[in-house]
């Protein structure tokens, strides 16, 4: 594949991602179940100002509108994920047509609009119906998220190309059960490593389905943030490796090479199982892309007293971060890209998520303060994307995260990251300039980097 030095290849794809709890509203509407996270932002605490989800940016009655501002954008492709609990509302057994019916207009319209639609299967929302039955706790769910996985692809695969199994296992797992800072809320070292077991045999399971019957591509998306050891002592490189196997290798290494890291072990200690063989087999299964969410990078030291990581990240002083606290640097991107692509047998690879909270309040006006730093952190990424392609790494498309500021979970709605901004009183949509210069980079395929 030959990059062009001054912009992306003509097949490259640019998009924008969303999430369902996140932009949706209308939770419960239309036969829909419940969802973890709908339970879990109703529980007083959990929550900045108690915030939930259930208005959002009210996309469910939306879409129609939301999609148009999509094609104004000149949108290639649109990333999304299906709501398990609108599909399934107990999460096993009856589908609800109502729920299928309104991603079938919701496909049926990108497509009209000529946008892609490519679809993650879950990102994050549980039926509560599962969690109660003991959710990514029981090894019953690899069976049940495959049948949801078939009654999707029955009715979508004609028209939805690109699929994804799980949206960031890491994170359901590392919040979810072992630090209880997402739903379902647990804290327990233990739970921890068979929530990752299970997401990831439920994943291979999905594989497994997809390929009797599907005809497109499906693949795994992952959060990966480099780290890098605050110094070259024996204890910061140590507590750096753990990280890293912890967050970085934890759930792509099984889904690719059919092993967890074996710095697990030091992680967790005797809460880290010796998995059955098959198990992990069944893992790995082939996948047609990986799906690289990435935002910031972490440099790392010793902390004997961090549980159970026993690291911590290093705050850079002089540099720019964003909202989320989070350092910005492009070269992380560019380092990750190929850091997969030697590591995991240069694998067709999506960035599936790259963006930016900062706050842009709305002017008494009704314009809307786009902080410029914003459109730096797009340009410098998107050029870090570029770099990494130079140098040989198959990246097939990125999506900007996100189209809306939307419900940014445990934080609610006080970080922006959307290249429109939502006003959430009204429900006004205003394209900030990042929207602008983000249509220019599509119009020009990356030329006006
Ligand atoms: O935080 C911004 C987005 C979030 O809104 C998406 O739903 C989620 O897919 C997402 N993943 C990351 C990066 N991973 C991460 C998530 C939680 C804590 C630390 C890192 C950022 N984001």
């Amino acid at each position: 594949m030959t990059v062009p030095t001054n912009r992306f290849p003509d097949d490259f794809v640019w998009g924008c991602a969303t999430s369902a709890y996140q932009i949706e509203g209308s939770p419960l509407a239309d036969g829909a179940g419940m969802n973890v996270w709908h339970r879990f932002s109703h529980t007083r605490g959990r929550v900045v100002n108690d915030e939930n989800g259930d208005i959002a940016c009210d996309h469910y009655r939306r879409y129609e509108s939301d999609i148009e501002l999509m094609k104004q954008l000149g949108l290639q492709a649109y990333r999304f994920s299906i709501a398990w609990s609108r599909i399934l509302p107990e999460g096993t057994g009856r589908v609800n047509p109502a729920g299928l019916g309104f991603y079938e207009r919701l496909v049926d319209r990108l497509l009209e609009k000529g946008i892609q639609p490519t679809a993650t299967l879950f990102h994050w929302d549980l039926p509560v119906a599962l969690d109660d039955r003991g959710g990514w706790l029981n090894r019953d769910i690899a069976g049940w998220f495959a049948d949801y996985a078939e009654s999707v692809f029955r009715r979508f695969d004609d028209r939805i190309k690109l699929w994804a199994t799980l949206n960031e296992p890491w994170v359901v797992s590392d919040n979810g059960y072992l630090h209880g800072t997402a739903a379902p809320g647990h804290r327990s070292l233990f739970e921890a490593p068979i929530a990752t077991h299970n997401l990831m045999r439920a994943h291979g399971a999905a594989v497994q389905a997809y390929r009797a019957t599907g005809r497109h591509q499906i693949g795994l998306v992952v959060n990966i943030e480099p780290k890098y050891p605050a110094s070259t002592s024996s204890e910061d490189v140590a507590a750096t490796r753990r990280a890293e196997a912890q967050m970085n290798r934890q759930f792509i290494e099984p889904a690719m090479l059919g092993r967890y890291p074996e710095e697990l072990r030091d992680v967790f200690g005797e809460a880290w199982p010796d998995w059955p063989a098959s198990d992990v087999e069944q893992i790995r299964q082939p996948i047609d892309f990986i799906g690289l969410n990435y935002y910031t990078r972490a440099v790392v030291r010793n902390d004997p007293g961090a549980w159970p990581l026993r690291a911590a990240p290093v705050r850079q002083s002089q540099v720019a971060h964003t909202e989320m606290g989070w350092e910005v640097f492009p070269q992380g991107l560019t380092d990750t890209l190929l850091w997969i692509k030697d590591r995991y047998g240069a694998p067709p690879i999506y960035v599936t998520e790259n963006g930016a909270a900062f706050a842009d309040p709305a002017t008494a006006a009704g314009d809307v303060l786009d902080d410029p730093r914003r459109v730096e952190y797009f340009r410098t990424h998107i050029r870090a994307v570029h770099d990494a392609m130079r140098a040989g790494v198959d990246v097939r498309g990125y999506f900007a995260w996100s189209m809306l500021d939307n419900f940014e979970w445990a934080l609610g709605y006080s970080k922006r990251f959307g290249i429109i901004h939502v006003d959430y009183a009204t429900q006004k949509r205003t394209p900030k300039a990042s929207a602008t210069f983000y249509s220019g980079v599509i119009a020009s395929n990356g030329a006006v980097l």
